[in-house]
């Protein structure tokens, strides 16, 4: 599902939106009075477009177009969603809503990036407000999935319901949050995080990069993939979260903390905690440690995804949502898809290993398109590679996009042959060929033996239909 999204506000949020909605296929309109949000916009879209298709192994939609307009009327005007992002000023916002409303199409969904305010509080005094939510994203919005949704007390239930349509469709997470609150959830743990981290900068006890540290070799790593309650589950040994509750909870009357308290928020706290950080960061631009935080985040969704983990899972399904079925073209295109960050190596280019995955996935693809598919291999019959044959011909680059041709060379009884060729998707060029050579085996001898009728026969139509043109 594709659309038209308005982006009211195209700052660091604004910008993530437009590029998760443009590079989902979405046509964009976005207004923002600053002289240079279109430059700016152009930059994250940049990092987005490079990393964004890395997370999947399906082709992206085409790819939908960034316009700027001068007046909110126009942003809005047709749009199925809009979102505001801009600074979080209440008496802004709530300026920004009125001429919202009075130009969106009443089937629009309204968001607010907002990450403090309460749905409602953005719906004061407006003569429609049931399509205004709270759509809190994280920032890289182009990467992360969680929104959290807040409907407010005029929203009506199907701006909720087509919100979440919409969000899934974008590859997102929407987590409903049943009662509006400060801050919403996630950003309550944010804040006391940041408060604590705070006073431990100001206290001298640590600095902005020991603090860093203390997250990113430790909990940071579990919060990922188990978040909090599973992750003290465990803690607790074999008895579990009870015994957690029971050896812990004491702490939690001991000042350990300076949580509640917050430090006096004054030019000598703003320039020890930037100076700090201007000295652990500050030789790197920001377009860079973009880049960097980018290029983690999608090794560690990868990661979660070959597990069916957390975020991870739902890139799968995303994955699945954008495959459409092979189409019935000679030779058959298996892979279309952009090569990942983590599959380079050393020499700054795709790592030979990865071929063998690449190739492997075209042969999966195509013993599903005859019908070997999950339920067929569930039911003890499959293909085993006996023999592959990979030429590399040309560098193949990180973000690069690809596909992979292939033909059946022979289809007879137990024997498939596939002969793969890969190709950049820019200039059509091959980077590597395969001769794979495949025996039907049965998984419960693990032997080879004649595949079942119906594959049989697929693979036979296609033999014939690819050695006819070849
Ligand atoms: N930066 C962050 O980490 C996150 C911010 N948010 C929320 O997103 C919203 C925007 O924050 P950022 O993008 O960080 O701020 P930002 O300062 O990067 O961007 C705000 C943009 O709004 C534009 N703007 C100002 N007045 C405007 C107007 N009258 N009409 C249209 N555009 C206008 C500015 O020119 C600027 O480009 C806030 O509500 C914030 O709470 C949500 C999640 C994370
Ligand atoms: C600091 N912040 C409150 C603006 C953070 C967020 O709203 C979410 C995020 O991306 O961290």
């Amino acid at each position: 599902m594709s659309g038209t999204a308005a982006i009211i506000g195209g700052g660091v949020i604004g910008g993530g939106w437009a590029a998760r909605f443009a590079l989902m296929g979405w046509e964009v309109w976005v207004f923002d009075p600053d002289p240079e949000a279109e430059r700016k916009i152009a930059a994250v879209m940049a990092n987005a477009e490079r990393a964004l298709p890395m997370l999947y192994e399906a082709p992206m939609p085409p790819r939908g177009a960034i316009r700027f307009v001068s007046t909110i009327a126009e942003a809005v005007a047709g749009a199925d969603w809009v979102q505001e992002s801009v600074p979080e000023r209440l008496d802004l916002k709530l300026k920004i809503y009125r001429d919202i409303v009075s130009h969106a199409s009443s089937e629009a969904v309204i968001g607010s990036s907002t990450s403090g305010f309460r749905p409602s509080q953005l719906q004061e005094g407006l003569p429609d407000a049931s399509r205004i939510v709270v759509a809190h994203p994280f920032n890289p919005v182009y990467l992360l999935p969680l929104i959290e949704l807040v409907p407010g007390v005029k929203t009506a239930p199907e701006a909720v319901d087509k919100a979440k349509e919409i969000l899934t469709g974008i590859g997102m997470y929407p987590l409903h949050v049943r009662a509006e609150i400060d801050a919403h959830i996630a950003d309550r743990f944010l804040e006391a995080v940041w408060r604590e981290a705070l006073w431990l900068v100001k206290d001298g006890i640590a600095t902005t990069e020991e603090i860093d540290n203390a997250i990113r070799y430790g909990f940071g790593l579990r919060w990922a993939q188990m978040g909090l309650f599973e992750t003290y589950r465990i803690a607790g040994g074999e008895a579990g979260m009870r015994h957690f509750l029971e050896q812990f909870g004491p702490c939690l009357t001991w000042p350990w903390t300076r949580l509640t308290d917050v430090p006096e928020f004054n030019d000598d706290l703003v320039d020890l905690i930037a100076g700090q950080s201007d000295e652990q960061s500050g030789h790197r631009t920001i377009r860079e440690l973009e880049r960097q935080r980018d290029d983690n985040l999608v090794a560690i969704l990868h990661a979660l995804k070959g597990r069916e983990a957390a975020a991870g899972k739902l890139v799968l399904d995303h994955d699945a949502l954008l495959r459409g079925p092979l189409g019935d073209g000679v030779p058959l295109v298996t892979v279309r898809r952009t090569v990942p960050v983590d599959w380079t190596d050393v020499n700054g280019h795709m790592n030979e290993g990865r071929y063998g995955q690449v190739f492997s996935d075209a042969s999966e693809e195509l013993m599903t398109h005859v019908g070997a598919d999950r339920a067929y291999i569930d039911a003890g019959n499959s293909y085993f590679t006996a023999e592959t044959n990979i030429k590399y011909l040309a560098e193949t680059l990180a973000a690069e996009k690809f596909f992979v041709e292939t033909r059946v060379t022979l289809g007879a009884g137990k024997k498939l042959r596939l002969w793969h060729e890969m190709k950049r998707e820019a200039d059509g060029e091959t980077l590597a060929t395969c001769d794979q050579f495949l025996l039907h085996v049965s998984l419960e001898t693990r032997r080879s033996c004649p595949p079942l009728a119906h594959v049989a026969e697929a693979v036979e139509r296609l033999a014939a239909a690819h050695g006819a043109q070849s």
